[in-house]
């Protein structure tokens, strides 16, 4: 199968590390870049060819060409744009993956051929690593074995939900920005230890150790069922211990409230730049 990556930054850059370290051959993708000298850049970080937009304006409907699958990785207002270069250069039957927050499925269908098949996702970094979430949402000119091979390629390297249009809002204020909660969250515990007297280092592998742990715990006790989150918590809590004082903290702090402000937040702005994108296409 062969690949093409339009854009690759932070998130295609992610999907693309964990395409091949999950067996992906280097020689079946082609990615663009917008610069040459982030096209070399990303070439040599992943072995791939990397072709320029800034060298080549033909550059992502020659990559776009040659593909049966198609991921778009340029910012959301990139998108519709991306489509119309690339729509006659498309072969038919090739599937148009969007990774774009808030570019909805008529935007693109609209901007690329009759009958062209398009999925939108909302993938995660941590796909990288091969512990991505990914939401999918089929369009209407897509068969169930096209969704079913991209479904395997991001299988491979995460978690995979097909899920309604109407959904991919609130699975963006979850997992699609959710990795970079956790990132401050781990930012500020090792903020705390250096405050505490720690070596920069140390309190920086314990913050990250402590997430990685507590997420790999999670994640299997969902999986069997044998606990959830606010049972692994009180599992932690003393009664009357250190846990239960700091927790008191991020409670009375509003850590909850700003928790659930955080994911509504995320899902709202994406809501928001899908009204704007409609109003500009
Ligand atoms: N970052 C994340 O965690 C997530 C991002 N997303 C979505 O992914 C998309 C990309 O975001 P992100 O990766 O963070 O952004 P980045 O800025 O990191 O990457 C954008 C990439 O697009 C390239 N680019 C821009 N214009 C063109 C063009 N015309 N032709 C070819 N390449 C082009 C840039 O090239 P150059 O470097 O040369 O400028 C860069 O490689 C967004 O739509 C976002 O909503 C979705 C889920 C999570
Ligand atoms: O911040 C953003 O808009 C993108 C979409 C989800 C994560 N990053």
């Amino acid at each position: 199968m062969r690949i093409a990556m339009l854009g690759l930054g932070s998130m295609n850059g992610a999907i693309l590390s964990g395409f091949l370290a999950s067996g992906v051959s280097a020689d079946d993708v082609v990615a663009t870049s917008r610069s040459a000298a982030s096209a070399r850049a990303r070439a040599a970080e992943h072995g791939v060819t990397v072709l320029a937009e800034e060298d080549d304006a033909e550059a992502n409907r020659r990559a776009a060409a040659e593909a049966d699958v198609v991921f778009l990785g340029v910012k959301p207002h990139g998108i519709v744009a991306l489509c119309t270069e690339i729509r006659d250069a498309l072969r038919p039957e090739a599937v148009v993956v969007s990774v774009a927050a808030a570019v909805d499925l008529q935007m693109m269908q609209d901007a690329l051929r009759a009958g062209q098949p398009v999925i939108r996702s909302m993938p995660n970094t941590p796909l990288s690593v091969g512990l991505g979430v990914v939401g999918l949402v089929p369009g209407a000119h897509v068969t169930a074995d096209q969704t079913d091979r991209v479904k395997g390629l991001l299988g491979a390297c995460g978690a995979v939900h097909v899920i309604d249009e109407a959904q991919i809002d609130a699975l963006t204020g979850i997992s699609g920005s959710g990795p970079a909660y956790a990132f401050h969250l781990a930012e500020h515990m090792a903020a705390a230890g250096v405050e505490l007297g720690l070596d920069p280092a140390l309190a920086a592998d314990l913050a990250a150790r402590t997430v990685q742990g507590a997420g790999t715990m999670l994640v299997e006790n969902h999986i069997s069922g044998a606990a959830d989150a606010a049972a692994l918590r009180r599992a932690v809590c003393s009664p009357n211990g250190t846990t239960e004082r700091a927790i008191g903290q991020l409670d009375s702090h509003g850590v909850p409230e700003a928790v659930v402000a955080a994911v509504k937040a995320s899902a709202d702005r994406a809501a928001e730049m899908t009204a704007q994108l409609r109003e500009q296409v």
